[in-house]
């Protein structure tokens, strides 16, 4: 997953657009880039790495423009530190379009074809995200032909490129001298939420994310979801457009944005991350109740920090004191999604540290949101046991991940997953633990849709069923064969 924003101001825009990232920046940390667009030229900076090290003060100042897009990286496709996949991504025809993505194509062996030989066009990485740009950009240029643009020739764009492209893509593009243009997939797989506030000029400014945080934190209100396969064009000048582009929208938003990405202060697709989570904690509590007997746990413990809400609810729902045995070291970022599984391994060591007075002869019950590669709970269990912990369960508020991610999260390899060809006993062996217990699947789809009008979830990584078609063995394996590690 990465983290997008889009602005159309009455003011500057770089700052709205910068501090929109900082809030973001859990979503995504391999690079990032911000682009302005002052009339009909676009001002951009990209750079590897986190916000905060990334822009300097006069690369701010470079940024003028009232209309602008950010993105933070998590790369998917692509190499992740190399600066020219960063994002955004720019073609100068027609009028100059560039854009930022959040999600991960599916087709792109298909789509590199068409786009070199049918619409010859050269793209010149191999981010998915430069193919989205260039299909965009090819369907635009035929329906425009010669005449300037109006929000249709868009709309019919964005239609003719769900009917080409694969897979998850929320994304937001700039429009040189017109405005922005913001479309989600056909299965929604990917969030993103539209913000409004009118000044006292009475002119209205519009900011569109990924996360509803970045919409309040700015004083925004929050006016929507985007709809699956819907496109929203909002002119320089604020006017806002929407449509439709899709023959058969259905809503299949990720569950492992509520389960681990998306920050808990969010409401995505009317859902609070925040309460999906502590429902996740009860439910898991029954599921605990039904394998253990409780008077074996002398305490419940989170793994910091995205585990916290469920291990809450655990602690609550078990009547077991909650404690808080591991120290996070504030300045160490989100483990899981940094690139490569030794920067990965070496990060939980520095992350995180057992205090021994809270584990000494205790039976600890430790809740982890998701246990994914078993980088965090290998190591954790470690500390566990060299702090002086007795007996070791281990919970996770997510069921076993037996199946890659395909649509924007980076866990493509079948052979990396703990859970992958193993037993419970196996992974309880794998990781020294007295006892492992999962969430259930049925359980973590109610958690999450209680209470909401979403029928559906993209649960693939649990379930091995992939809503759009191209998600092939044959494909899953080209995947595991080529993709990042
Ligand atoms: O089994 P693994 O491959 O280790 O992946 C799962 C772990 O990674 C994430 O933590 P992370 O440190 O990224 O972020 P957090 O601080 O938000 O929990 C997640 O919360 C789990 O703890
Ligand atoms: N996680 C994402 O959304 C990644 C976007 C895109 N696939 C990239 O690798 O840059
Ligand atoms: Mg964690």
């Amino acid at each position: 997953m990465c983290g997008i924003v889009g602005v159309v101001s009455t003011d500057q825009c770089n700052q709205q657009i910068y501090d929109s990232l900082l809030l973001l920046q859990h979503r995504g940390q391999d690079s990032t880039g911000i682009a302005t667009m002052d009339g009909s030229v676009f001002h951009i900076n990209k750079s590897k790495g986190q916000v905060r090290e990334a822009y300097r003060t006069r690369d701010m100042r470079a940024l003028i423009g009232r209309s602008g897009l950010g993105h933070v990286r998590y790369a998917t496709k692509g190499a992740a530190h190399r600066e020219e996949e960063a994002q955004p991504f720019y073609v100068n025809a027609p009028y100059g379009i560039i854009l930022v993505h959040n999600g991960n194509l599916t087709n792109t062996r298909e789509l590199e074809k068409e786009l070199f030989k049918v619409d010859k066009r050269h793209t010149n990485t191999s981010s998915d995200t430069e193919m989205l740009l260039n299909v965009l950009a090819t369907e635009l240029n035929s329906e425009v032909k010669g005449k300037d643009v109006d929000p249709d020739d868009l709309f019919n764009a964005v239609k003719r490129l769900h009917s080409r492209v694969e897979g998850s893509y929320a994304s937001i593009a700039l429009i040189a001298g017109h405005g922005l243009l913001a479309f989600r997939d056909p299965f929604g797989i990917r969030p993103l939420v539209i913000g409004k506030r009118v000044k006292e000029n009475n002119k209205p400014e519009w900011v569109i994310a990924s996360e509803s945080l970045v919409i309040e934190n700015n004083d925004y209100v929050i006016v929507r979801d985007v709809e699956p396969g819907e496109a929203i064009f909002i002119t320089s000048n604020g006017e806002f457009f929407s449509k439709q582009c899709s023959d058969n929208p259905q809503l299949f938003p990720c569950s492992f944005e509520y389960v681990y990405l998306a920050r808990p202060d969010s409401i995505m697709n009317g859902i609070s991350v925040y309460e999906s989570r502590l429902r996740m904690g009860d439910l898991l509590a029954e599921t605990i109740k039904k394998q253990i007997s409780l008077g074996d746990i002398d305490v419940v413990m989170p793994i910091p920090d995205s585990s916290r809400p469920a291990a809450m609810q655990v602690a609550r729902q078990l009547g077991i004191e909650y404690r808080e045995g591991f120290f996070k070291n504030r300045y160490v970022g989100r483990t899981f999604i940094m690139p490569g599984q030794s920067l990965r391994k070496r990060s939980v060591r520095q992350k995180l540290n057992a205090m021994s007075t809270e584990f000494k002869n205790k039976n600890v019950l430790i809740v982890d949101d998701s246990v994914v590669r078993g980088t965090t709970s290998q190591q954790i269990v470690q500390m566990a046991r060299s702090a002086g912990a007795n007996k070791v369960t281990f919970t996770s508020a997510a069921p076993p991940i037996r199946y890659p991610h395909v649509y924007g999260i980076n866990m493509p390899s079948r052979n990396e997953l703990i859970a992958y060809n193993r037993d419970i006993n196996q992974i309880e062996n794998n990781l020294f633990i007295d006892k492992m217990i999962y969430q259930e699947v049925n359980d973590l789809t109610q958690a999450i849709t209680q209470n909401s009008k979403i029928k559906e979830l993209d649960l693939s990584c649990f379930t091995g069923k992939y809503i759009t078609g191209t998600v092939t063995d044959e494909y899953l394996t080209w995947v595991e064969e080529t993709s990042l590690s």
